[in-house]
């Protein structure tokens, strides 16, 4: 079968997005391989679909899909690049979008400048939900990787995240800590690895290692799990400037029973069909 899609990125994560609504096709976790390669198919870091909602009042249902076939809760970059998408294909005219995900309910909103505002929800801070063995619940936790041992924040924003402090992300040991962090026992369901520098109380620089991926120009839900982790060790303001390898976001929390907002650029690249 031909299958139509559309190349996006967000800040350099890029995504092959599939319309599911006006196309039906079952993905399985090979094609996402197959779909994802960056040399036997079109190349991506994750594959997203666009599917009818299986609840009322909601507009869309939007899947999100790791390269390596694992289907994943949330993603950030994405979900301003599915807000985009919905709207050039003419799939909706509304400039705010209600979109359901594995995480959950989700809200978007198109901006005058073109870039997407996206209502990511509550972060979770409690251990069992994220999950993360701790304890209780603490703004840090000391983490042993490796033989070495890191004072660690850990938030899920509906997909968890670790977020190492680090005095340079230019040399930060991405390539050698990030694989074995991913995997570590203390996250049963693997984990999203961001390594931070605080440049001041308004600024992060971040680079994630993305779980099922591999480390990406930039990560949504990463962004927002550090600047939550920042504020909540009380060295952070409610809004930050997250600066990632492949551009910069900004992220805005006002901290417990708030939502953290991202807003940030959605790119389209070229459009394709696939024999899959
Ligand atoms: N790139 C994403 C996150 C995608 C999912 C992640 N790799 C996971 O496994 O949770 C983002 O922009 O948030």
């Amino acid at each position: 079968m031909q299958l139509r899609f559309t190349k996006m990125h967000g800040l350099g994560n890029d995504f092959v997005v599939i319309d599911l609504i006006t196309q039906r096709f079952k993905l399985k976790p090979h094609h996402i391989r197959k779909i994802a390669d960056r040399h036997f198919g079109i190349g991506c870091d994750q594959v997203l679909t666009v599917e009818i909602p299986s609840q009322p009042d909601v507009d869309f249902r939007y899947r999100i899909y790791n390269a390596e076939g694992s289907e994943v809760e949330q993603c950030g970059n994405g979900a301003r690049c599915f807000a985009r998408f919905v709207r050039e294909k003419r799939l909706t005219g509304k400039q705010k979008i209600k979109v359901e995900t594995l995480a959950g309910i989700i809200e978007l909103e198109v901006t005058e400048n073109r870039h997407v505002r996206v209502d990511m929800g509550e972060p979770i801070l409690d251990p069992k939900r994220i999950p993360f063995t701790a304890e209780l619940q603490a703004p840090d936790y000391a983490l042993d990787i490796n033989g070495s041992r890191w004072q660690v924040g850990a938030v899920s924003m509906g997909n968890p995240h670790v977020i190492l402090p680090v005095d340079d992300v230019d040399s930060a040991p991405v390539e050698q800590v990030g694989p074995i962090t991913e995997s570590h026992p203390r996250f049963p369901q693997r984990v999203n690895v961001g390594f931070m520098h605080i440049v001041d109380r308004d600024t992060i620089r971040l680079r994630v290692f993305e779980r099922g991926v591999g480390e990406t120009l930039a990560c949504g839900t990463g962004a927002c799990a550090a600047v939550v982790s920042g504020i909540v060790q009380g060295k952070l303001n409610a809004t930050v400037t997250a600066h990632l390898p492949g551009g910069s976001l900004s992220i805005r929390w006002q901290g417990p029973g708030q939502p953290v907002i991202m807003t940030g650029p959605a790119t389209t690249v070229f459009e394709g069909q696939i024999q899959i």
